[in-house]
This record gives C-alpha cells, structure tokens and sequence, in this order.
C-alpha cells in the first residue's frame, strides 16, 4: 500500500496533531496512537466444491477506556490490518464525540463476498465468530455491520455465539434482523445520522438546502439511504450517484427509490432510464450543494480536490478526504462534515439497539429517531462551538472534543 494512503498511518496523523494542540503527555499521546489489542485469525472454510479456502481476518479493539469495544466487521478483498485499525481508531473518536459509553474496535475479513455463495458466507461468519467468541462480550467487544456486511450475516453470527455459549446474548452484536433483537431504525441510521449533521450545519453555516441538490458516491446501504433521507428530510434533489461499477448522472434530478429499486432488481445503476453514465472522478466535481462520499477511504485526494464545487461536503464513509485533500478543500472554504461526526448515526443506534436487548424491551421507530436526532444535534453543537472557539475546520475541532474525553476516562482509570 501506498504509505501516503494508508489510513492507519492517516488516522496517527489525525491524532498526532489533536495531542499537541490539547497538550497531552507522551503517555497519553503514545497509549492513544495505537490499538490496546489485535486479534489475527485464519479461518479454514469448506467451500461448496468440497474444497477448503483459507481466509486471513482481523479484531481489533482500539480503546476500551469509555467501554466495550464497537464497531462494524467489513468484509473487502483489499482489507488489511492498518485499514482494520484505522476503522478501530476511527470508532474511538466515534463513539466518544456522541458521548456514548463505548470504546472503539472493527473487524475484518480478507475476502470478495460476491464470488460466495449464501451458504459460504454463513460457514465464514460462523467461522470468524468460533474464531474470535472469546475476546467478544456484551461488556467486552460488540461487532456490527460495515462494507459487505449485512443483518443476515449478523445473525448467523450471533447464532454461533449463542450456541457456543448455551445461552441468549443478543447484546453481544448489533445490527441485527429486527426479530433477532435488532433495533427498529438502525438500518438507516448511518445516513439519518448525517442528514440530522448536514441540516444543523448548513442553518450554522447559512446553506440553502430545499431545492438544492446531492451527489452520492458510493450507492450502498448508507449511502442509498442518504439520497432517500436527503430528499425526504432536506428537499435535495439527487443528480448523481455511483458504485463500484461506476455512476449515473442526470442534471434534472432522479428519483432516488427508483433508481434503489433498479439497482437492486439489476444489480447496477447503470442504464438507468434517463441518466448517462459518470465516473467517480467527475461525479466529485458537480456543482451540487451537498456531496455525500458514502463508498471507501481516500475517495478525495490531493489530485482531485481541487475539482470539487460543493460548499459542503457530508463524509458518511469512514476516512473518505485524504489529510492533503483535507488542505485543500478547506482553502476553498467548503464545510467538511467529517466521517466520524458525521456518520456516527450508525453506532448510536448501535447503542441503542444494544440498552434495549439489555432491558428486553423495544423501542417504537419515532422514539430512536428523536433519540438520534437529540444525539446527533448535540454532537455537532459541541463540535462547532469548539471549531468557533479555536478557529479550526470541523475535522480538527471532533478530534479535540473526542480525544479529550477518551483521555480523561484513560486518566480517570489511572492508566496514564
Ligand atoms: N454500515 C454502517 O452502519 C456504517 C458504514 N460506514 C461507512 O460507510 C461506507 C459505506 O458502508 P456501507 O454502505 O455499509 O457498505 P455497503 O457495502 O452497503 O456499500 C458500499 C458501497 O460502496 C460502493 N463502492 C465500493 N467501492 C467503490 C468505489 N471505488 N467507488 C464508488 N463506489 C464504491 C459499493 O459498490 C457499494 O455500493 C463505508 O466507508 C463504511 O465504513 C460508516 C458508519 C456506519
Ligand atoms: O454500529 C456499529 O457498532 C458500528 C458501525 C461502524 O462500523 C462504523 O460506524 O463505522
């Protein structure tokens, strides 16, 4: 991999620049730069040839000082250890700029989900879990979802915890089928999430979003729900969008159920009735009101930064604008919602979903949507008073709030 990109070395980075402006000791600094604990697995999996593939995967539990470890399993055949821990890294803040009583961990399996068939899957998730059971745990280490992962394969994997436990732990993974103990709202939480940031940063920062438009890189479950979301509670029209087989683009606007439901009936945006196709690159470059980068890391680069003409840009990726990129944007005066403020809908209702398995009582959708919202406003308020207060871009001031409150539990609990 390219060191530039590397996002574990991106994400050092990121922390490296909060430590000095907080002034933390080197303890601190040194303890927060990297994860507490890593899990290396390989996992032997009958595939339905009779053959056996070995499969290379990863646990990672960044900080555990404001609670258990959390954060998504992603399956990608480019997965590696350093995106593993940066996505760990990543939760930490995550988890603490929404101030809920998390740490932060991801996973990761090396592996293309689609050359599995339904069956492979479910032999590797039950593998990954007989793998890893023992580092997981209500109050240890709580999986979800991420990039290739979905309610189904959460719940092959919660089965084989239970069973290898001999008993019920629905807390023990979130992201779950809602009759498995899952949450009412958690499959569109991610993208709510950030829609709740984009409508309380654009009345902060006097963007008109009724009647504006949205691009959308990266068509998957976060990012189809942003364009459904950005229609229905912004007024954003949807004149791009794009997957890994590439995207379309229409000027006058699309109906983003439509094009969900041509998607998932073709397996592609392409072809699209009305709509011509458009590459990544120059989907980056519309002049849109909002940009949501919904696909993988390093999308925005210091090569095609300058091209962007949105005043804002809503990260609902995790580690989306590379830190030159980064520069870049900010010179030209557009809003960064970064990733882990932006998209921490996801764990919140995560969160969520894991108080109600604890009290076995369920929550109506309108009380997690009033609960998200409360949550997200009340992130993105803190984050932007600090930005005010020290005159820094958004990304700077999440780090300053969220590192400093993971320092203090880790101080609190007498580790530094
Ligand atoms: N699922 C969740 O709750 C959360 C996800 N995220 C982040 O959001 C992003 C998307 O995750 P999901 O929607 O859950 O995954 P997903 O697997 O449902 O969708 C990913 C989408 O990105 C597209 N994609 C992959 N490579 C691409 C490329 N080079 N260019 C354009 N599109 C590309 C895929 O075709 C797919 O449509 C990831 O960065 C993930 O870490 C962040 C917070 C929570
Ligand atoms: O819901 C969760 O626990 C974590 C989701 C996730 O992996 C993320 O926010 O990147």
């Amino acid at each position: 991999m390219d060191e530039t990109f590397n996002p574990f070395r991106i994400a050092q980075q990121q922390l490296d620049h909060a430590a000095e402006r907080l002034g933390l000791d080197a303890a601190t600094h040194e303890l927060l730069r990297w994860p507490m604990r890593e899990i290396k697995v390989t996992l032997p999996v009958r595939m339905d040839d009779g053959s056996t593939k070995i499969f290379h995967a990863f646990r990672v539990q960044y900080n555990t000082a404001r609670g258990p470890a959390k954060g998504g399993i992603r399956w990608h055949p480019q997965e590696t250890i350093d995106t593993v821990r940066a996505l760990a890294a990543w939760m930490t803040w995550k988890t603490s700029v929404v101030d809920i009583p998390l740490g932060g961990g991801k996973g990761g399996v090396i592996c293309n989900p689609k050359e599995l068939s339904e069956a492979e899957k479910e032999r590797l998730a039950r593998a990954y879990i007989r793998a890893v059971a023992g580092s997981l745990g209500g109050s240890r280490d709580v999986p979800a979802p991420d990039v290739y992962t979905t309610p189904q394969i959460m719940a092959w994997m919660l089965d084989e915890y239970e069973t290898i436990r001999g008993e019920n732990h629905p807390g023990v993974i979130t992201g779950k089928p809602i009759p498995l103990g899952g949450s009412q709202g958690r499959s569109d939480a991610t993208a709510r999430g950030g829609i709740y940031v984009t409508r309380e940063a654009a009345a902060a920062y006097g963007i008109e979003l009724k009647g504006g438009t949205m691009a959308v890189m990266g068509f998957g479950n976060v990012g189809h729900h942003a364009a459904l979301l950005g229609e229905e509670i912004l007024g954003l029209k949807l004149v791009a969008a794009s997957d890994s087989k590439g995207g379309v683009v229409n000027p006058a606007g699309m109906d983003a159920r439509a094009l969900a439901d041509h998607k998932s009936r073709t397996g592609a945006l392409k072809g699209f009735p009305g709509t011509d196709a458009i590459t990544n690159d120059d989907l980056l470059g519309l002049d849109v009101t909002v940009l949501f980068p919904a696909a993988l890391e390093n999308a925005i680069t210091r090569d095609n930064a300058s091209r962007l003409r949105c005043p804002m840009v809503c990260e609902l990726a995790n580690g989306p604008t590379a830190p030159e990129a980064d520069a870049i944007l900010d010179a030209k005066g557009i809003v960064v919602l970064p990733d882990f403020l932006a998209n921490a809908g996801g764990v919140t209702v995560s969160y969520f979903e894991q108080v109600q398995n604890a009290y076995n009582f369920y929550w109506e959708l309108q009380e997690v949507h009033q609960r998200l919202d409360s949550k997200m406003t009340h992130a993105f308020r803190s984050v932007l008073e600090m930005s005010r207060r020290n005159q820094v871009p958004l990304r700077e001031a999440a780090y300053l709030v969220s590192v400093a409150r993971v320092a203090e539990a880790c101080r609190l609990r007498g580790w530094v």
